[in-house]
């Protein structure tokens, strides 16, 4: 086959995929740029596209709620808008019961207050474990709190290729450990950890676990209830399309929450914050864990999306995904290894979410080039490529773009 046969036999495959794909008139309810042109878009792992829905949203937000309700709305619906939103996404995201998730803070600022809490609650024990893959925030925020709380921490080094397992849980864990974080979907790789396997090996060893999921949320199933989890935190503005900055959620097993103080004592986790009172007297419940005023307007986006992912099922969300990262796995074999491109993702499938990063030397250069063509993933120093493939609004066509376009501009280069 010609070059010209085999890019036509791809664009006729990634046709029938999107013929196929019973999600496809989802990317309809995302807003096209209407700027520059974008040709693919494979960054939503870091930022999510709008929806339609959210310029609609925000200005009846504004209007109403805001603008004539005023500071009456915080009594009339805000005061509980973290924890309903919080169940809501709990029940089609997270595999949550009521009354465990919240919807408040950064990422990195619930990462700290949960790990302090669960570090804190722990008499006697005082070694946290981590691994050295994990993104940024979670190693700096573990550094931090053992800097100040003097504790130690157990480093794992897990094998880049399959991400961090249960036996090297197993090895890191002692009588003395008190806190495990770790995230569930590899911010490099895509590699899914065994949360269930791991989180058991945690608990047999006395220990509480942190789940991160950042890019998990939104892309792969999650079953946080069944799979026992202690703890877990997550970013909305990847595959919950909630915006730049939008508020993290944070969920607490329902029997560990009276348990657990967290370490930023605001009015708004207190038990009676219009009480104004003199001393802090956490909330019972989820509540404890908010500090101050929830990020209400930050929210309405988050609150579409959640609607958007629960009208498409997350089974469907991810057998969806699967397809694109094969599809895009498939792409990179054929188009880009033979230009030395390395792919650095879990094949299987099951083991991967809805991201695949692939390596070169050139991948700086050309990312850039590839930003001025419209075709948008991210780099990943030292040489990682990363596309992410966001279920509900990309298309297969759009996977096949952007790993041609990969293609042409190494070609370029070389
Ligand atoms: C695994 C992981 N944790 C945390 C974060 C970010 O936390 P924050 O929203 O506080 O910047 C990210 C992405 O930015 C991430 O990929
Ligand atoms: N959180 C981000 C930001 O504030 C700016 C740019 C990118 C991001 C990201 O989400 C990075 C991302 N978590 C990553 O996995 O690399």
């Amino acid at each position: 086959m010609t070059p010209l046969d085999t890019d036509h036999a791809l664009a006729v495959e990634a046709a029938e995929l999107d013929g196929a794909d019973p999600l496809a008139e989802f990317r309809l309810r995302f807003l096209e740029p209407d700027g520059e042109p974008v040709v693919a878009y494979l960054d939503g792992n870091s930022l999510g596209r709008p929806l339609v829905a959210t310029a609609e949203r925000l200005a009846e937000f504004t209007a109403g709620p805001w603008g004539n309700r005023l500071i009456r709305a915080w009594d009339e619906q805000w005061m509980d808008e973290p924890t309903r939103l919080g169940d809501r996404l709990g029940e089609v995201v997270l595999g949550a019961g009521p009354g465990q998730t919240i919807v408040a803070d950064s990422t990195s600022v619930m990462i700290y207050k949960f790990v302090r809490a669960a570090l804190d609650a722990q008499s006697g024990r005082n070694e946290i474990v981590i691994d050295r893959e994990n993104f940024p925030t979670d190693r700096f925020i573990v550094e931090g709190i053992a800097a100040e709380r003097g504790a130690t921490i157990r480093w794992i080094e897990p094998d880049s290729a399959t991400g961090v397992t249960p036996a090297d849980v197993e090895a890191a864990l002692s009588p003395r450990t008190a806190v495990v974080l770790l995230s569930h979907v590899a911010y490099r790789s895509g590699f899914v950890a065994d949360a269930q396997a791991i989180t058991d090996a945690v608990h047999r060893a006395g220990a509480l676990m942190v789940w991160d999921l950042c890019h998990s949320a939104g892309s792969v199933r999650l079953e946080l209830d069944a799979w026992g989890v202690d703890l877990a935190v997550g970013c909305t503005y990847k595959y919950l399309n909630g915006g730049p900055g939008s508020p993290a959620f944070g969920y607490v097993r329902r029997d560990l929450q009276d348990r657990l103080i967290q370490p930023i004592w605001g009015w708004m986790g207190a038990a009676d914050p219009f009480g104004m009172t003199a001393a802090y007297t956490p909330a019972s419940g989820i509540r404890r864990f908010i500090t101050g005023t929830p990020p209400i307007l930050a929210m309405q986006p988050l609150a579409g999306m959640v609607e958007l992912l629960a009208e498409a099922g997350m089974e469907a969300v991810r057998a969806k995904s699967v397809l694109l990262t094969e599809f895009a796995s498939t792409l990179s074999d054929r188009l880009l290894a033979p230009l030395g491109v390395e792919f650095a993702s879990p094949r299987d499938a099951a083991q991967r979410g809805s991201h695949i990063t692939i390596n070169h030397p050139r991948f700086r250069e050309v990312t850039a080039n590839l930003w001025e063509r419209g075709v948008i993933p991210d780099f990943r120093p030292p040489h990682g490529l990363r596309l992410g493939l966001s279920p509900l609004s990309t298309s297969f066509a759009e996977v096949l773009a952007g790993v041609e376009a990969v293609r042409d501009t190494l070609a370029e280069l070389a």
